[in-house]
C-alpha cells in the first residue's frame, strides 16, 4: 500500500507534459498479442496499469521491455496459459484479453476485471459482441470461458444497447481477424477508440468509422507492425493538470495536449472564468482570481468526461457560488465526497445530483483514494489545502496518472509516496 503525503499552500508555476493516454494504452497492449510481428509503443505512460499488463503479458510467453516511455512487445511466441487473476483483477482494461484472445486462439478464459469502483460496471454488451461473433460465452466462479465452433468467428453486426467504450474496443479486437465484416452500430467515439484502430490498420487491418457511431471491419489474416505507434497524448491527466493549474497556480503551461480532445472540459474551465490560452499542443493556465459556479453533466465523448468531473471538484470550491455535477455515466461516483467533507469542503450527493458549495478553507487532513479520479480530485484539494494531507491507497492514483510525483514537484508542490509500511514503523 502506498501513501501520498502532501504538504499544501506552495503556488505552482512552469510546465507539465502530459503522458500517452492510460485508455489507450490499456487496451493497445492486449491488442498486440494479435500481431504476428514483434510491436512498439512510444509515449507510453509510467502507471501501474501497465506494468500489471506486462505481467500478465510474461504469463503467455510474451516478451515486453518498457523504457524512457518506449515499450516493445513481441508475441511471435505466445502460449495459451492461464492469466494472474491478481493482475488481471488489478485493472478494468484486462478485459480486452477476452477479444485480443479470441482472436488470436478464437477462444479465451479469465477471470472478471477489477478497476475502479465507481459503481456497477457490468460486461453485458462486451458478453453480447463474442455472442454476434459467433462465440458461446459461459461464465462460472468469476471466470469467464468464451469459445468457439470450428469455423472460428465470423463478422457480425452489432448493435451495443448502450455507448461504450470498452464494448466497442473489445468488438473491434474480436473482429479484427474474423472472416467477414463486422458492423458495430451505436459505437462509442472516445478519441482512444481512433487511437486503436490507427494502430491496427497501420498493421494492415480495415477498421474504417472509428470516432463515428458506426464502425466497419473487415476481417483480415495477419496483422504486422512496420512501425512505432506513438500513443495519444492523455486526455484526463491533461484536464487533471489544467484544473489543479486554475486551482493553485500563478502561470502553468500544459504541453503535449490535442485541444480538440478537451473541448467539453476547456470550455466549462471558461465559463467558470478562467482564460486559458490554447494553442495548437499546449494550453497556458494563468493566475486566475474570481470565478463562477457552473453546471456539468458528464456524458460519453464528445460530452463532458465522467474522468474528469471529480478532478475539476476542487476548482470548483473556489467559485462564488454553487456548483452542480450530474454523472450520468457513472451517477455512483462519488468516492471523493467523505474524504473532500474531512478536509472541510462543502459537497454533498443529493440523489444523483452533486453540490459543490465555496469552501476556500481546507484543511489537510488524513484521507483516502478510493479510486483513481476520487484520487486526483484529492490531490489537488491537498494542494490547495492548509497543513499537511496523507492520502491512503495511492495506489490507485499510481494507476493513471504517469510519474505523478515528479511532475507535481516540478510545478513547485511539495509531494511524495511513502510505502504504507515503512510509516507504520515509523520510518517516514
Ligand atoms: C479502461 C477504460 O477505457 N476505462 C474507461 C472506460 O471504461 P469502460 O469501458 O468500462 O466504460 P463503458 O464506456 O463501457 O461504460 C459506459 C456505461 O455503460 C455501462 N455498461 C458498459 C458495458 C456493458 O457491457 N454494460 C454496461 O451497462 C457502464 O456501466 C457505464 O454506465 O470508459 C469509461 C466511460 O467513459 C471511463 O470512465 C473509463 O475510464
Ligand atoms: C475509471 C477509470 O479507469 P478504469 O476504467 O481503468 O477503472 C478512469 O480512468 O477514470
Amino acid at each position: 500500500m502506498k501513501k501520498m503525503i502532501i504538504h499544501g499552500g506552495h503556488r505552482l508555476a512552469g510546465e507539465v507534459t502530459i503522458g500517452g493516454a492510460k485508455n489507450s494504452t490499456v487496451a493497445l497492449i492486449p491488442a498486440a498479442i494479435l500481431a504476428d510481428t514483434p510491436v512498439r509503443f512510444d509515449m507510453v505512460p509510467d502507471i501501474l496499469d501497465v506494468h500489471n499488463l506486462m505481467l500478465i503479458l510474461r504469463s503467455m510467453n510474451v516478451h515486453s521491455t518498457f523504457e524512457d516511455g518506449v515499450l516493445t512487445i513481441d508475441p511471435t511466441e505466445i502460449v495459451e496459459a492461464p492469466l494472474p487473476s491478481k493482475a488481471i483483477k488489478s485493472l478494468r482494461a484486462s478485459y480486452y484479453f477476452m477479444g485480443s484472445l479470441l482472436g488470436r486462439f478464437q477462444r479465451a478464459t479469465l477471470s472478471f476485471p477489477g478497476g475502479d469502483n465507481i459503481g456497477p460496471r457490468p460486461i453485458d454488451q462486451h458478453i453480447k459482441a463474442f455472442q454476434a461473433l459467433g462465440a458461446s460465452v459461459e461464465e462460472h466462479d468469476n471466470t469467464v470461458r468464451i469459445t468457439t465452433g470450428p469455423d472460428g468467428l465470423h463478422g457480425a453486426r452489432i448493435f451495443l444497447d448502450m455507448v461504450s467504450v470498452g464494448a466497442t474496443i473489445n468488438s473491434i479486437l474480436a473482429a479484427v481477424k474474423a472472416v467477414g465484416t463486422t458492423v458495430i452500430e451505436n459505437a462509442a467515439k472516445e478519441p482512444e477508440i481512433i487511437d486503436i484502430a490507427t494502430f491496427l490498420n497501420n498493421m494492415g487491418a480495415h477498421v474504417r468509422g472509428a470516432g463515428t457511431d458506426v464502425i466497419r471491419i473487415e476481417g483480415v489474416s495477419t496483422l504486422r507492425a512496420m512501425n512505432t505507434h506513438t500513443i495519444i497524448p492523455d486526455r484526463i491527466e491533461a484536464g487533471t493538470y489544467l484544473s489543479m493549474a486554475a486551482a493553485v497556480g500563478d502561470g502553468v503551461t500544459v504541453k503535449n495536449v490535442i485541444p480538440e480532445h478537451l473541448e467539453a472540459f476547456t470550455a466549462k474551465m471558461m465559463e467558470m472564468g478562467v482564460p486559458l490560452e490554447i494553442n495548437e499542443d499546449s494550453i497556458y493556465v494563468p493566475h486566475v482570481d474570481d470565478l463562477k459556479p457552473i453546471q456539468i453533466k458528464a456524458m460519453p465523448f464528445p460530452g463532458f468526461a465522467t474522468d474528469l468531473q471529480q478532478p475539476l471538484t476542487p476548482l470548483l470550491f473556489r467559485a462564488a457560488g454553487s456548483s452542480v455535477v450530474i454523472d450520468t455515466i457513472y451517477p455512483k461516483r462519488i468516492k471523493h465526497i467523505a474524504e473532500l467533507r474531512k478536509m472541510g469542503a462543502n459537497i454533498r450527493s443529493e440523489e444523483g445530483t452533486i453540490v459543490v458549495d465555496p469552501s476556500t478553507d481546507l484543511v489537510g487532513n488524513e484521507v483516502q483514494a478510493g479510486e483513481i479520479r476520487a484520487g486526483a480530485s484529492l490531490v489537488i484539494a491537498a494542494l490547495m489545502a492548509d497543513g499537511t494531507t496523507e492520502i491512503n491507497r495511492a495506489e490507485n492514483i499510481m494507476r493513471g496518472y504517469d510519474r505523478i510525483v515528479k511532475k507535481l514537484t516540478d510545478l513547485n508542490a511539495d509531494v511524495e509516496i511513502v510505502e504504507d509500511s515503512l510509516v507504520e514503523n515509523g520510518q517516514d
